[in-house]
């Protein structure tokens, strides 16, 4: 399923309408009744529902649900949120056909009247403007939405929160915060932004007869990443395979504060179906985390100060991919290590500290042909941008891919919404995992996945969204089972790639 801005969208229309001639009033009618099925779902035949319409082609979609609610013997009603005048084009063909068929529409100047008198068992269905909103909602929508936001209502936005802009970037709007959308055709890029995400309440996103060729046109693919994707993707094993076809995997990392890191994420590639595990990292570390990965092999590092020190023993060439800079600290002494791995001729993980690193030196990524993959939070994403975090978390998807193709890496930029970013500038957001994942530790098991992943026989941006569905997953299956989001630890994650791989493959 994809993921568009505003623009985008308007794109995919003209698109469907130009090359497979369907008419904007049958999709308009497709919308509608899918929505109006969908409510029909959730909603008894004794409720009322209360169907709010504006001026556009989302106040058409009202038209069309309420007369597909009414025909199928369900209590609905509109009001109209604009002046008659104002409802033209397709928007005036559906109240028509809405009012032909006895459907009832309250005007305007009751509105306010109707609205506050809402009974808390009346449902909303919120029709009032879609993607076509320009800046903040003007009166009468903003007082409306203002009075709506205050009561406990069921209400159901149609394609997206009136007031809420699709793209990503917005700061100030006032939206009906929503209990559950349908979005229509594509899910809009705020859906997974931090601030914006909320107001969509739970939502689904509905086909209603776009062309697969609408979204293959587009210049900006942007994908979910779901069980889906995940099952089609992932290789399968053959009973003829042995440990070296998947994959040889280095870890450097560790130091004296920071032994657990390098444990997690050593266990984590380990369980997710890596062949071979060494951590490179001091004696002290191999001490504490041993024990913890016995599968592991070790590859004992030079240190001074308890961190890392550069040398240069590694033999990267009996690897197939390195992962650098979980629990490294950040002395200096340890910065060379990232340009030494970075010239070996290997895919490449940094993570956590080695991004710091990294940012001392970006020109260590010059001319590198190897895939290098970037595992920033927003934090870390802010600090190689030289941004606020509040600026990365505005428009994550902008700054992921400038990143991405500015510097020719891959860029995992991880969050409630795990954006993955290829240097071509495709994206997929993972749709798995939940609040007891914002945990320390939890990272580090993320990186191990990754590193398993990109051994695998699948391409580099197919192992990076596996990775990160089968993380998010793994919580997900532990959280409906014997944990909560509150007791959940990163350790956990790490067996929970069992029951991942038991439930889906
Ligand atoms: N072919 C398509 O792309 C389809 C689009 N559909 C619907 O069409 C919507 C887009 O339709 P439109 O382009 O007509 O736009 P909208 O219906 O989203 O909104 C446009 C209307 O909102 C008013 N408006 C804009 N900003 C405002 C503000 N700040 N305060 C108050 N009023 C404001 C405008 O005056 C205009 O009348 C989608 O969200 C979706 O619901 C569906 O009918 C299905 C098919
Ligand atoms: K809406």
């Amino acid at each position: 399923m994809y993921i568009v801005t505003a623009e985008e969208m308007y794109g995919i229309d003209q698109f469907s309408m130009k090359h497979t001639g369907v008419e904007a009033s049958i999709l308009m009618e497709n919308a509608g009744r899918e929505i109006a099925q969908r409510i029909m779902d959730m909603v008894g035949f004794e409720q009322s529902i209360l169907v709010l319409a504006g001026s556009g082609n989302n106040g058409g979609d009202g038209f069309v649900i309420a007369r597909t609610l009414r025909n199928m013997g369900y209590q609905a009603s509109v009001l109209q949120v604009v002046d008659d005048e104002k409802i033209t084009g397709h928007a005036a063909y559906h109240k028509h056909l809405y009012q032909k068929c006895d459907g009832i529409v309250d005007p305007l100047d009751k509105g306010r009247e109707i609205i506050e008198r809402l009974d808390k068992e009346v449902v909303v269905v919120d029709a009032m403007v879609g993607i076509g909103v320009k800046g903040m909602l003007r009166d009468p929508l903003h007082s409306i939405v203002t009075q709506l936001n205050q009561l406990e209502n069921l209400t159901i936005s149609v394609d997206i929160p009136s007031g809420l802009p699709a793209d990503e970037g917005e700061a100030d709007f006032i939206a009906v915060q929503a209990s559950h959308t349908f979005m229509i055709g594509a899910i809009k890029q705020t859906a997974f932004v931090q601030h914006t995400a909320p107001y969509y309440g739970e939502w689904d996103c509905l086909d209603i007869g776009f062309p697969t060729r609408a979204f293959e046109q587009l210049e900006n693919e942007r994908k979910i990443w779901t069980e889906k994707e995940f099952q089609h993707t992932f290789p399968k094993r053959s009973a003829y395979d042995h440990k070296g076809d998947h994959g040889k995997g280095l870890i450097i990392g560790g130091s004296a504060n920071m032994p657990g890191a390098l444990g997690l994420t050593t266990r984590a590639a380990l369980r997710s179906g890596a062949g071979l595990v060494t951590a490179g990292t001091t004696d002290k570390v191999i001490q504490r985390i041993a024990t913890f990965c016995p599968e592991a092999t070790f590859l004992t590092l030079p240190e001074e100060n308890d961190h890392l020190q550069y040398n240069d023993e590694i033999e990267y060439a009996k690897f197939d991919a390195v992962a650098l800079g979980i629990g490294m600290g950040r002395e200096a002494t340890s910065r060379p290590i990232i340009r030494q791995a970075a010239s070996s001729k290997l895919p490449l993980i940094i993570d956590g500290d080695g991004l710091t690193h990294l940012k001392e030196d970006l020109t260590v990524l010059d001319g590198k042909e190897e895939p290098v993959i970037l595992t920033p939070h927003p934090g870390e994403m802010a600090m190689l941008l030289e941004l606020s975090i509040k600026d990365v978390l505005m428009r994550p998807f902008y700054y992921a891919k400038k990143f991405a193709e500015d510097y020719n890496v891959y860029v995992v930029l991880k969050g409630a919404f795990t954006i993955i970013t290829t240097p071509e500038g495709k994206q997929a957001v993972n749709v798995s995992g939940n609040a007891g994942l914002a945990k320390g530790g939890s990272g580090d098991v993320l990186t191990g996945i990754i590193l398993t992943m990109i051994m695998q026989k699948q391409s580099i941006f197919e192992g990076l969204c596996n990775a990160c569905f089968i993380h998010g997953k793994s919580a997900d299956l532990l959280v409906q089972g014997q944990h909560s989001e509150h007791d959940l630890l990163a350790s956990d994650v790490i067996e929970g790639v069992s029951l991942v791989y038991r439930t889906f493959l």
